[in-house]
């Protein structure tokens, strides 16, 4: 498996809940070509097929609690292998969200070569969720569970980001700016690499 997907670049894109990964991570793909895996997005793409297991993440992901670190790299590496034939690259969005998960990767998987670390004050991520709550359908886009995200994501998160910073590999990005002014930083960090 790890040989299967060496050549390909794995770029982590980190932030707090709603600084706008998937939108970035989106634009990425649209002019980059990479493969988008989204931890969130696997998670609940299992408790959309109503499997045992999906029930048991949705109970965890409603309580915005970070589900168990082996299920989530279970997906993201079977993800990955999928398609590791046709992929130049993989954002891996949403992942880690805690040090212990970004070891497991590397241990697993590979080392990343960039993280992006997608900024935004609390107030504007908690502003946006509020927003897409009226229309996302998501379980965890409500006011009490955007608060116990937010808390675990300065709790577990942030020390991912001081982790990698010790690499030299962490690239800041200020999402605070217009959607196509982040993009452009986002660029940049990904041109620099070649
Ligand atoms: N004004 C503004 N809004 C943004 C920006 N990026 C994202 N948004 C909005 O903020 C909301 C959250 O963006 P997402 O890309 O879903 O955020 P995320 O980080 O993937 O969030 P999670 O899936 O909750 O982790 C969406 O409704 C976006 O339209 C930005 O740069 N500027
Ligand atoms: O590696 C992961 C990624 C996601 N989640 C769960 O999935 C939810 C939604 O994650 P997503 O990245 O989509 O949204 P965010 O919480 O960043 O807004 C989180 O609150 C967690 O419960 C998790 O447990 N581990
Ligand atoms: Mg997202």
């Amino acid at each position: 498996m790890a040989d299967k997907i060496k050549d390909a670049k794995i770029i982590f894109v980190v932030g707090g809940p709603g600084s706008g990964k998937g939108t970035q991570c989106e634009k990425v793909v649209a002019k980059y070509g990479y493969t988008h895996l989204s931890s969130g997005d696997l998670l609940r793409a299992e408790v959309a097929s109503g499997s045992e297991r999906g029930k048991t993440l949705q109970a965890i992901m409603q309580k915005g609690e970070l589900v168990p670190l082996d299920t989530v790299l279970d997906m993201i590496k079977d993800a990955m292998i999928a398609k590791a034939d046709v992929s130049k690259g993989f954002l891996i969005d949403g992942y880690p969200r805690e040090v212990k998960q970004g070891e497991e990767f590397e241990k697993k998987i590979g080392a990343p070569c960039l993280l992006l670390y997608i900024d935004a004050k609390g107030e504007t991520m908690v502003k946006r969720l509020m927003k897409r709550g009226e229309t996302s359908g998501r379980a965890d886009d409500n006011e009490e569970t955007i608060k116990k995200r937010l808390d675990l994501y300065y709790k577990a998160t942030e020390p991912v980001i001081a982790f990698y910073s010790s690499r030299g590999i962490v690239r800041k990005i200020d999402s605070e700016l217009p959607v196509d002014e982040v993009f452009g930083h986002v660029a940049k960090a990904i041109d620099d690499l070649k």
